[in-house]
C-alpha cells in the first residue's frame, strides 16, 4: 500500500459518530515525506533542469546557474517559460515546483538572485544575445505563472532576492528552508518592479510592510518572512525536500479542477479584467464539456436550429 493510499484512508470517512474532532483527521501528517524520484523529461536546457514524477503527478523546474546564485538571463527565463508550458499542457502533471539546484560545497545556496546584472543592457531591459530587443522578459513569465491553471510551489533554499524574490511571491505557495534570506535590492542598484513585485507584495504583507521592503532594501530571514506572510512555511534545511514532497503529494490528491478554479478566483480578485478572463476561461472550458454547449455546436454544423435543454 502506498503512502498516498494510507493518507487517503485516514482522510476517508469512518464509521464512528462519537469521535471528538481532531485536526489530524485531515490526514495530512500521514502523507509520505520520502524524496520524490525525478526523471529528466527534457535535457536540452542550459540554464534550468526540467524533471517530472508521473507517480506523484508533479514537475520540477529548477534554476541551474549556481555560480551566479541562479541569477536569470533572458535564456533562463525563456527556458522556464518553455518548461512551464510543457508542464501546463501535460495531463500527467497536476502540480509544478519551481526550485533551484544547489551544491553548498561549491556555491552559496540560492533560489534566485534576480536579473543577471552582467547582461542588463542600456537599451531598456536584459540582452544576452538571444533577444531581438532588450526586454524585461521576466514580466511575461510572471503573467504565465499567474495564468497557469496548475498550482506552482516555490521551493526556496537560500537567497531569494530581487526578481528571484518576486518569482517566489508570484508562485501560489512558497516553502523555504530556515537558512533562506528574502529581499528586494532594486532601489539600491537602479531598478524596481512596479507590477506584481510591488502590488502583489502589498496584498501579501500589507502596504506599510511592502513600502519598508522596497524603501529600505533590508533582507529578512525565513522566520521574519513567515511572520510577515511572505511564505507559507519554513523548515530545517535538511527537512525541506521531504516537507515539499509532502505538500506537493497532498495538493496532487485533491481535485485539480477545484484547485484551478480557486486559483482563478484568487487571481480575479487582484487581476481585474485579466483575472476575470482567466476565471471565465475555466467556466467556458467546463461548459464545452456539457451537452448543452455541444448542442449549439452540433446544431450549427448540422445547419439546424439548436434544441437546448436548460440545466438551470
Ligand atoms: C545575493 C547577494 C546578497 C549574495 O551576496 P554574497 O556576498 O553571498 O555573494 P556574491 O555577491 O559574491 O555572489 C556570488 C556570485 O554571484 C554573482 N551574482 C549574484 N547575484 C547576481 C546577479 N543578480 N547578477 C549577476 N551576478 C550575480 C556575483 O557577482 C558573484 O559572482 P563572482 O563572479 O563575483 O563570484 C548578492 O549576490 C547580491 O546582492 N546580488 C545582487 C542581487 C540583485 O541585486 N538582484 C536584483 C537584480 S534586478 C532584478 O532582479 C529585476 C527583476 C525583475 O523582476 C524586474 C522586473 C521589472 C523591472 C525590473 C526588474 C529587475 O531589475
Amino acid at each position: 500500500m502506498s503512502s498516498t493510499d494510507v493518507a487517503s484512508m485516514s482522510y476517508a470517512r469512518k464509521a464512528s459518530k462519537t469521535a471528538p474532532p481532531t485536526k489530524e483527521r485531515d490526514g495530512f501528517e500521514s502523507i509520505s515525506r520520502e524524496s520524490i524520484v525525478w526523471t529528466t523529461e527534457v535535457d536540452e536546457f542550459q540554464d534550468i533542469t526540467y524533471e517530472i514524477s508521473v507517480e506523484n503527478k508533479c514537475a520540477r523546474i529548477a534554476f541551474n546557474r549556481p555560480e551566479v546564485l541562479h541569477a536569470f538571463r533572458p535564456r533562463t527565463i525563456r527556458e522556464i517559460q518553455h518548461a512551464l508550458e510543457l508542464a501546463s499542457e501535460d495531463p500527467r502533471i497536476w502540480v509544478i515546483m519551481l526550485a533551484s539546484n544547489n551544491d553548498p560545497s561549491k556555491f552559496t545556496p540560492a533560489f534566485c538572485s534576480g536579473g543577471d546584472q552582467n547582461v542588463r543592457s542600456n537599451g531598456g531591459g536584459y540582452q544576452d544575445g538571444t533577444e531581438r530587443q532588450p526586454k524585461l522578459r521576466v514580466l511575461d513569465l510572471q503573467m504565465q505563472m499567474r495564468r497557469c491553471p496548475k498550482p506552482i510551489v516555490a521551493i526556496v533554499d537560500g537567497y531569494a532576492i530581487g526578481g528571484g524574490h518576486i518569482l517566489h511571491m508570484v508562485a501560489d505557495i512558497t516553502l523555504a528552508s530556515d537558512i533562506s534570506v528574502f529581499g528586494q535590492t532594486g532601489p539600491r542598484m537602479g531598478s524596481f518592479d512596479a507590477g506584481y513585485g510591488s502590488t502583489h507584495m502589498a496584498r501579501l504583507i500589507g502596504q506599510k510592510r511592502a513600502r519598508e521592503v522596497w524603501f529600505l532594501c533590508k533582507f529578512y530571514d525565513a522566520k521574519q518572512a513567515y511572520e510577515m506572510g511572505l511564505i507559507n512555511a519554513y523548515f530545517p534545511k535538511e527537512e525541506l525536500e521531504g516537507r515539499a514532497a509532502q505538500w506537493v503529494r497532498r495538493i496532487a490528491m485533491n481535485s485539480p479542477t477545484a484547485i484551478a478554479c480557486c486559483k482563478a478566483a484568487l487571481n480575479a480578485d487582484e487581476d481585474g479584467g485579466a483575472g476575470i478572463m482567466q476565471m471565465g476561461g475555466e467556466m467556458t472550458r467546463m461548459f464545452y464539456m456539457s451537452r448543452e454547449s455541444q448542442e449549439g455546436r452540433d446544431a450549427f454544423l448540422e445547419k439546424r436550429a439548436p434544441k437546448f435543454r436548460s440545466n438551470l
